[in-house]
């Protein structure tokens, strides 16, 4: 297990993340706990700043998808990064956590009218516009509040990435975006020209997520970069902006090899040069959208473990507190991670158990054979690399609360999400009066 070489105890024996004893973290805030270490989140963003911004004068775009609230928007911000968001909540936690508008991309495809007005509203810096429907809706409202709404066009360059099936978006069959193979993209394009309350900026691609392969993304901006030069040669258009999603992948489990931002940026951006040198065409502003390789590494998830089941001679399920309803991804794409005894770090690992979580599903099986030290009751499991895709993908299946948040540095904790309770479970439940009444009528029937 490679991430348990990194890691940090005290002389307790007990984890530490940003200077912070994990097991006093669960003592005072509860278990689940995502923990965040705000060192290691903003070294990441720090990191495609220097890779791609300084170094190519590339804007980089936190995917706020994978983990967003108001404390995680503040630092993306004050890394000088901008923010990709998909959705009116997205929008809005952006907007009260005072993001600058103008470093917003507002992406999805199936935006409602009220999440195109609110976008509009809120002015941000670009719309992404994923189909001619919305092309359409979104020129209309924009003649309705007499603006002009400056977009990209998401495109799906057919460009297959090696991942997750569920994962993948770059293919002509995709519910993502309009093909260039097929005509839909330059039919999108012309009529985005000729549409009086769309100011065309660009186009976008993204061709998945958790992808290790860097050949994948330099075809994908080749692809885009022939593109760019046919608009030209048959409208006369020249793209200023070439949005290339994101999809770094990180390391979870043993088989995961992440190719580092610097890599990544070098080869994306040396794609692009190549063919703007090649067609003699100035390059575009490139824009690089990652999510997972900034939120990812930084968050940990603490949980206590409760009922030990010994089936002799066929597994031993050890539950804990949590479990797909805080992380999905086992479930949803089979994906595998590490884990600890936060409360006895270096230990050595000697029984093989499976990590099972507490929902009412066969499937919500967190770990499958991991090797721990002999499990009781009471200890602090902590699972790696929960930043992204877990507190943003989790539910209230089984009605359970979703877990607190705690952003963690240099031996500080802060809660950046609380807990929620049972009053929060029910708070949209609407009762009928007529079921009240029926009640009273059943309750006086019965005596
Ligand atoms: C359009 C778009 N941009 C960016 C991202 C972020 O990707 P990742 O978290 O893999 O970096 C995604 C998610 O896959 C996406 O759909
Ligand atoms: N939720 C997925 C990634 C989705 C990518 C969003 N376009 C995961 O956990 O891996």
């Amino acid at each position: 297990m490679r991430l348990l070489g990194t890691m940090r105890f005290n002389d307790k024996r007990h984890l530490e993340i940003g200077g912070c004893d994990t097991v006093e973290l669960a003592k005072k805030y509860g278990t689940p706990l995502y923990v965040i270490d705000e060192a290691l989140f903003r070294q990441n963003c720090q990191n495609y700043y220097r890779s791609f911004t300084e170094e190519y004068g590339t804007e980089v775009i936190y995917a706020s998808k994978t983990l967003s609230n108001l404390a995680i928007c503040t630092i993306v911000e004050q890394e000088g990064l901008g923010l990709d968001v998909v959705s009116g909540g997205e929008l809005f936690t952006a907007a009260k956590a005072r993001f600058p508008m103008e470093r917003v991309y507002f992406h999805g495809n199936n935006k409602s009218p009220d999440e195109l007005r609110l976008a509009l509203d809120y002015k941000v810096g670009r719309i992404v516009v994923d189909n001619l429907y919305e092309l359409e809706l979104l020129n209309a409202i924009a003649g309705e509040k007499d603006t002009k709404a400056s977009i990209i066009l998401r495109l799906s360059p057919g460009v297959e990435a090696h991942t997750h099936e569920y994962i993948k978006t770059g293919q002509i069959d995709s519910k993502f975006g309009l093909a260039i193979e097929n005509g839909m993209a330059m039919s999108a394009v012309m009529r985005s020209l000729e549409l009086s309350n769309i100011l065309l900026k660009g186009i976008h691609c993204h061709i998945g997520s958790q992808i290790f392969e860097l050949a994948s993304y330099a075809h994908a901006a080749e692809v885009m970069m022939n593109f760019v030069q046919k608009i030209f040669q048959e409208t006369g258009y020249l793209a200023e902006e070439l949005n290339l999603g994101g999809g770094l992948g990180i390391y979870y489990s043993e088989g995961d090899y992440p190719r580092s931002v610097k890599e990544y940026a070098d080869i994306l951006m040396s794609a692009v040069r190549a063919k703007a040198a090649e067609f003699d065409i100035p390059a575009p502003k490139v824009i690089v959208e990652p999510g997972r390789s900034i939120s990812g590494p930084s968050g940990t998830t603490l949980y206590r473990i409760g009922a030990i089941k010994d089936i002799p001679g066929i597994r031993k399920y050890v539950s804990v507190d949590g479990g797909m309803s805080d992380n999905p991804r086992p479930a949803l794409y089979k994906s595998k991670y590490e884990a600890c005894l936060a409360n006895r770090v270096n230990e050595e690992p000697i029984e093989q158990v499976s990590i099972a979580g507490k929902c009412c599903e066969s499937g919500d099986m967190l770990i499958w054979d991991i090797k721990l030290p002999v499990i009781t009751t009471g200890d602090i499991l902590a699972i790696s690399c929960t930043g992204a895709y877990n507190y943003s993908m989790s539910m209230n299946y089984n009605r359970l609360p979703r877990p607190a948040m705690v952003l963690v540095c240099e031996g500080k904790a802060d809660l950046i999400v609380k807990r929620e309770d049972y009053a929060d479970i029910i708070r949209n439940d609407v009762m009928p009066q007529r079921l009240c009444n029926s009640r009273i009528k059943l309750a006086s029937s019965s005596r």
